[in-house]
């Protein structure tokens, strides 16, 4: 594959396979299932568009820093690319094309007229201090200005940025085009056109998906013992809801560790002990847990909200939940998930389980675009419509097919993005 042959990335043993390839590897499994033209797999598996820029960042010291910012526009077949803006230190351009595939399968299975990309730098937001983010954020729009807008492609919050960064990158947009333009990016502060239940939308999906594969089963989420790796806006936002529902959440974790209590952590308490501590670590009344072992204890349903590459084949065969819903992208490898697979072992796909960021995300634009904005009710109903719909479309599509949700989820998303296509013209 042109793009990960193009980023060194690190392989923890000679069987792993990038993030990018493996979004390949699905794409032509779905393909084969949809007999799809080579002509359209073939312009599938490339980005469109890879931009990197240059951004001169004036340092409190005095001192000017290079950083290099990136947006990859993977397809925008079904209307403007859309996709989230990282901040972290490990993001690549293969990293990067793998999230901006990701997102245009998961807008094309949410039947949301978007394609996918995903960009970001390369940094540790924490290492910044304010007024430095703000610098550097503002550049790496206006190096960007070309490339985005309301129907080019729509920037919005991921790992290490939130509705400040989508404020600044509203704000200098608007500033260049001479007029506030609110469907630039979406996750934006209420104060400027952001939608009600946007913060919590990922969190909400995931709550919802995973009700629904439960409740397949003939079960409620009452008394569920979950396990979630990261509490940031996704994991912490989850934990809430799933608490909400009656779910026990008997772990959870940050980059610096995690802690457990087999009884049910108090979420909202451990919510208020983070908002002083700024970790998860030292909560009072609970053990202390590292990443590692939270992945492998022993719970109903395991919810990786962090990075990639967390359930490998190292820990594959110790995973001792029945569901694993993937909140974050891609955390699962290849391997690890055919391991998953022949344990029995249910995957809710991150296309479908994390899917209710992009659907609120839509929902916004939509406000925006329109000047009309909806109270909170009416967002959360709308996205638990889409999103109930597509989780019982994809059941049906594995349980008549017997194929993983993660085939099926694909087989769908990709079949919508090859008729668009071929509707089209084949696309050029
Ligand atoms: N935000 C959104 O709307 C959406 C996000 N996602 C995906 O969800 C995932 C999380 O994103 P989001 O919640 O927005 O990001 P945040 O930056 O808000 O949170 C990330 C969380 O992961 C933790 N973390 C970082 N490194 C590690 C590590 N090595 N081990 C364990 N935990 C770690 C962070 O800890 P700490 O705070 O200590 O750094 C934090 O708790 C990503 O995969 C993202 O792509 C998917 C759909 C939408
Ligand atoms: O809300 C959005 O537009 C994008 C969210 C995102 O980046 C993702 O779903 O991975």
């Amino acid at each position: 594959m042109v793009v990960s042959s193009q980023v060194a990335t690190t392989s923890p043993t000679p069987a792993y396979i990038c993030p990018f390839d493996r979004t390949c590897s699905y794409l032509n499994q779905a393909a084969a299932e949809l007999g799809m033209d080579p002509n359209i797999l073939v312009i599938l598996e490339h980005p469109r568009k890879v931009v990197t820029v240059s951004i001169p960042v004036k340092l409190d010291n005095g001192k000017v820093q290079i950083l290099a910012g990136h947006r990859v526009q993977h397809c925008d077949v079904l209307g403007p690319y859309k996709g989230g803006t990282r901040y972290h230190p490990t993001v690549n351009l293969g990293e990067l094309s793998a999230l901006a595939m990701l997102m245009t399968w998961k807008c094309a299975l949410l039947g949301i007229p978007y394609g996918g990309a995903k960009g970001g730098i390369a940094i540790d937001p924490a290492q910044y201090s304010v007024g430095e983010l703000e610098r550097l954020t503002r550049r790496y729009t206006s190096e960007l200005i070309k490339d985005i807008g309301p129907a080019i492609d729509i920037p919005a919050p991921d790992i290490g940025t939130s509705s400040r960064e989508m404020a600044w990158m509203m704000d200098t947009y608007s500033m260049n085009m001479g007029h506030a333009v609110l469907g630039v990016v979406t996750g934006k502060p209420l104060s400027i056109g952001g939608s009600k239940g946007r913060d919590m939308a990922t969190g909400r999906g995931v709550m919802i998906t995973v009700r629904e594969a439960l409740l397949e089963k003939g079960q409620t989420l009452e008394g569920v013992t979950i396990a979630i790796q990261g509490f940031g806006k996704v994991g912490g936002a989850a934990a809430q809801l799933l608490h909400e529902a009656g779910a026990k959440i008997i772990a959870v974790s940050d980059a610096f560790g995690g802690v457990f209590d087999a009884n049910g952590l108090d979420i909202p308490a451990l919510q208020s002990h983070v908002n002083n501590q700024k970790t998860v670590v030292g909560f009072p009344g609970s053990d202390s847990i590292s990443n590692a072992e939270l992945l492998t204890l022993p719970c109903d349903v395991l919810i990786p909200a962090a990075l990639e590459d967390q359930i490998t084949e190292d820990n594959a065969d110790r995973i001792q939940a029945k569901l694993v819903a993937e909140a974050a992208n891609a955390p699962i490898t290849l391997i690890a998930d055919q391991i998953l697979e022949t344990r029995g072992i249910t995957v809710l796909p991150d296309i479908l389980a994390n899917a209710g960021g992009v659907v609120v995300s839509y929902l916004e634009w939509v406000q925006g675009q329109s000047f009309l904005f909806w109270d909170e009710k009416r967002v959360n109903r709308e996205m638990e419509k889409l999103l109930r719909n597509a989780y019982h479309r994809v059941s049906q599509h594995s349980q008549q097919r017997s194929v993983s949700l993660r085939l099926a989820a694909y087989t769908l998303g990709v079949g919508r993005v090859s008729q668009a296509m071929k509707d089209r013209g084949l696309y050029p």
